[in-house]
């Protein structure tokens, strides 16, 4: 058994009115070298919104739903939640914790796949939260593994794709008539490459996705032809990003002819935050739609019951040392492995 004291839920975070819109995205992109148009128009979709991205509701709704689940399984671990660029911060969260006497923590980041954005920078946060609170030596933090190929992520774009397609057979469209787009946010080519080795181009970030889209599409829709597509790219435009968009990929499939509809499932993210309520529910689909395509946008897993459950197997796997072989997976590049620890070997010196 290894004890933790404390789960801490890290997230992105979100602004919670207008006025937050601006200070939220200097948050994102300090330093990063995003164009000021790409930030104006990034503004423009949250303050379409009220200023209020979905994202900090739904990790309250994630952070009871855990602490139900596990309640249930007869753990009484307590959650905190922290975000990498709005309040509640990190900082704020192991401060909270500190405070209660929970000072080892296991670090449950939303973030499904292995890349700088959902890895390297979390690492970083994380470590920047212990210096800024002057309890480096005192918090430890671990963090769960990427859970891109556990079932708990995985099972509800199963159902989600498998639902769409029923729809569409009982509008009397027919396999060959569907095309799936299972669609990711894109990166730089440079932060692909260099997100595991041994993967060929594109690194760790394309092999995850390319083996969880077939997973997903295996045993939901074996027979309707499929492709790997990305999303929401910013950056200096001369800078080479994952490709192709989604909506140049369906530009493409008209001209390619005997396509009638499309399931885009959002299997990239964890919960329907601004890129899947923006970009896809407003951009894909009215790109699809102005093509005359029929278009359904499969759900992310949010609080689906086998995701929440899937998580706290995650947890459990930890607490109870669970050995790397015995470990879920659906992939062949699964089980992924541990992290190292953040802070010290040996928290509060107990
Ligand atoms: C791989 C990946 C994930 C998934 C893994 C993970 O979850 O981490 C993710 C999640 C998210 N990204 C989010 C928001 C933003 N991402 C931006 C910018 C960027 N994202 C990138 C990548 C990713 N992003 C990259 C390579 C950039 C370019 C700048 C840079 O290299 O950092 C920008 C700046 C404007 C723009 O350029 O679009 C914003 C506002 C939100 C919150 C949404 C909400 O509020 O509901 C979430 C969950
Ligand atoms: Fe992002």
């Amino acid at each position: 058994m290894t004890h933790y004291d404390a789960i801490l839920l890290s997230s992105f975070g979100g602004p919670e009115g207008q006025d937050d819109v601006i200070p939220f995205l200097r948050n994102v992109t300090a330093g990063r070298g995003i164009p000021e148009e790409r930030l104006e128009e990034v503004a423009h979709h949250y303050r379409h919104f009220g200023g209020v991205s979905p994202i900090n509701e739904q990790n309250r709704r994630l952070k009871a739903a855990l602490e139900a689940e596990l309640a249930s399984r007869g753990s009484e671990l307590p959650v905190y939640w922290g975000n990498r660029n709005w309040a509640p911060y990190f900082a704020d969260a192991v401060r909270e914790a500190h405070a209660a006497g929970d000072t080892r923590l296991l670090g449950l980041v939303t973030s499904a796949y292995t890349s700088y954005s959902g890895v390297g920078q979390y690492r970083e946060d994380f470590e920047k939260a212990l210096a800024d609170t002057g309890l480096s030596d005192e918090v430890a933090i671990d963090r769960i593994r990427e859970f891109f190929d556990h079932p708990g992520f995985v099972t509800p774009f199963v159902e989600g794709v498998s639902t769409s397609m029923e729809t569409l057979q009982s509008e009397g469209l027919s396999v060959d008539e569907v095309h799936v787009l299972y669609v990711t946010h894109s990166i730089p080519m440079s932060a692909a490459d260099s997100s595991g080795s041994g993967f060929g181009p594109g690194g760790a970030y394309v092999a995850q996705h390319l083996a969880v889209a077939s997973v997903i599409h295996d045993a939901a829709a074996p027979d309707a032809a499929w492709s790997l597509v990305y999303q929401s790219r910013s950056g200096d435009p001369r800078t080479p990003w994952l490709e192709p968009d989604i909506n140049d990929a369906i530009d493409e499939l008209v001209v390619a002819d005997r396509v009638k509809a499309v399931v885009i499932v959002p299997f990239g993210f964890v919960s329907d935050h601004m890129e899947v309520i923006w970009d896809l529910d407003n951009e894909a689909i009215a790109t699809a739609e102005g093509h005359g395509l029929r278009v359904l946008r499969v759900p992310t897993p949010g609080v689906h019951p086998a995701f929440v459950a899937g998580l706290v197997d995650l947890v459990l796997e930890r607490v109870n040392d669970v050995p790397h072989a015995k470990r879920r997976h659906l992939s062949e590049l699964g089980p992924w492995p541990d992290h190292e620890r953040i802070g010290p070997a040996d928290p509060a010196g107990d």
